[in-house]
């Protein structure tokens, strides 16, 4: 799903306008009836009372719309104007005059403090305060506004965008912004909506299709995607009857020290479970017991050191080489890592040690074959592409990194982000019991394993990333958050794939939150 910006919106609005032939009042009242039909399917006539705040601008305006066929459906509304500036727009002074037409409960002026209505928790509260439109911070009495509508603790229900989000930045504080049980987003989700410092201020969200103009839609290009089942299956490359396990590449994994062979076994069973036809594990010698009788279909290797890697020699071609887990930073497995780097034509997928290597000794990046991929957690981003201050200013760097370098950099979180060419891929599927050791073994292995079988590595990220989410989001359902372990995620990927061909796309992967 693409994610359009702020000024493809409102050139989307303009278009949508001029091509339908249709005037802004218009395109106001598609998008207030959505919200009335949303919110009148859920309460079914229920007078519980609706608290509906507006700005003054036209997510004001759509808060009018929305009232007016409240109140015209007999539910019990109250609808306050949130007095923030004397500069109304023309489509919300429109929408106020039909309200006024419709009933003797005008809607009350919100000044300052004092005007605060009192609002119970079994109350239902609207928030159209401010949409996109936002481009600066909002008064001290209109944050007193939002901390009073918090505390009320009643579902919040915010159009467009929880109000005092900005599309492009971070809040000053928390209290700046309303807090939203649910918003209801116009054309797209925001990319805020999945950031971790401000997706927090929605707990869920769902799309309204206001009929933006078709041609639009599909032409603009976006630099933020969300990655869910249907942008999922286009990458899926399907399996002919005759083929055979050759056809599907030979990974390599290297890495492993004493202690940490888990996290190799977990990358290469992750990397034979995603597809891959071969897998070989290269290994101190500590490790070949455990790896051999702990996954007998990988082939094991051994370094001529028993800890730690000293020196890769291998006897074949691999299709792909992961490098990095559990490796450690011994002098020696850095000077082993450099020689293959050297020398190695292959692609790479580069995850923990081996990024805090190439931290520790930035020039090894110029080695990298292009397209590598790299797989930071944010400490691990942290000491690549330095520090930041906020999250576009992490996505920037980011972005300059990858370019720089000609990296595929995949940023785990919540919402993991794949950035490549300019382009940022968010992940939608995922949830927080994956926040549990070896998970992202795993997912070095699957991405490791979707190349070894001919996906690019752009794709085999992007793809990867979403089959580690899904087969999670599958486990989960029989292991809960707390029980669920990286194992489950390797068994569970079966489901994953074979879920892209089973149901339409279910609505906790487009309504992801970002808790
Ligand atoms: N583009 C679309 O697809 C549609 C947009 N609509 C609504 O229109 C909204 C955008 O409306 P607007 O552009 O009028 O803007 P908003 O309603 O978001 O903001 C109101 C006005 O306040 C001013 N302002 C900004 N920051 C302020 C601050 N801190 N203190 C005081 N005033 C401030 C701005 O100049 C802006 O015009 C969307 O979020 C959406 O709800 C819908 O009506 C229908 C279609
Ligand atoms: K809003």
């Amino acid at each position: 799903m693409k994610l359009f910006s702020k000024e493809q919106i409102y050139e989307g609005d303009q278009l949508t306008i001029e091509r339908q032939k249709i005037s802004s009042t218009d395109l106001m009242e598609r998008a207030g009836t959505q919200i009335f039909n949303w919110i009148n399917l859920r309460m079914q006539g229920a007078q519980v009372p609706i608290h509906i705040f507006c700005g003054i601008g036209n997510n004001g305006g759509d808060g009018m719309v929305l009232a007016r066929h409240l109140i015209l459906e007999g539910y019990n509304v109250k609808t306050y104007i949130v007095n923030y500036s004397d500069k109304r727009s023309k489509d919300f002074l429109i929408n106020y005059d039909r309200v006024k037409n419709i009933t003797k409960k005008w809607p009350e002026f919100v000044h300052n403090q004092d005007d605060f209505p009192e609002i119970k928790q079994d109350h239902v509260i609207v928030d159209a305060i401010f949409g996109i439109g936002l481009n600066r911070p909002v008064a001290d009495w209109v944050k007193k506004l939002f901390i009073h509508l918090r505390k009320s603790k009643a579902f919040t229900l915010s159009i467009d965008i929880p109000s005092g989000l900005q599309t492009d930045s971070i809040p000053l504080d928390d209290d700046c912004v309303v807090l939203a049980s649910y918003t209801l987003s116009f054309a797209s989700p925001k990319l805020v909506f999945f950031l971790p410092k401000t997706g927090k201020f929605t707990i869920n969200w769902e799309v309204l299709d206001i009929g933006l103009d078709s041609e639009f839609l599909t032409n603009t290009n976006t630099t933020f995607n969300l990655i869910g089942k249907y942008e999922a299956i286009p990458i899926y490359i399907p399996r002919d009857k005759f083929s055979h396990k050759g056809q599907f590449g030979h990974s390599l994994i290297i890495g492993g020290s004493y202690g940490k062979m888990g996290a190799v076994t977990l990358a290469s069973r992750g990397a034979l479970s995603a597809g891959a036809g071969l897998v070989t594990a290269f290994i101190p010698k500590c490790g070949y017991q455990v790896l051999q009788s702990s996954f007998p279909e990988a082939m094991v290797i051994t370094d001529a050191n028993d800890d730690y890697i000293t020196n890769v020699e291998f006897n074949f071609s691999p299709s792909v080489i992961a490098f990095g887990i559990g490796v450690g930073v011994n002098m020696k497995t850095v000077e082993a890592f450099k020689v293959l780097l050297e020398t190695n034509k292959v692609p790479m997928v580069i995850d923990a040690d081996g990024l805090n290597i190439l931290s520790n000794h930035p020039h090894f990046l110029e080695l990298l074959p292009e397209e590598t991929v790299l797989t930071p957690h944010p400490k691990e981003l942290e000491r690549l592409i330095g520090t930041w201050s906020h999250d576009f200013e992490k996505l920037e760097k980011a972005k300059e990194f990858s370019n720089k370098h000609k990296v595929v950099l995949v940023i785990k979180g919540a919402n993991t982000i794949t950035v490549f060419e300019n382009k940022f891929y968010i992940n939608a599927t995922g949830n927080p019991g994956l926040s549990t050791a070896g998970s992202g073994d795993v997912l070095t292995g699957i991405i490791t394993g979707l190349i070894s079988q001919g996906y690019n590595p752009l794709s085999a990220a992007v793809f990867g990333v979403y089959l580690h989410g899904k087969s999670a989001d599958i486990a989960v359902e029989d292991y809960g958050y707390q029980s669920l372990i990286a194992s489950h995620v390797i068994e569970y990927l079966g489901a994953a794939y074979m879920d892209l061909f089973k149901q339409p796309e279910t609505s906790s992967e487009k309504h992801k939150d970002d808790a």
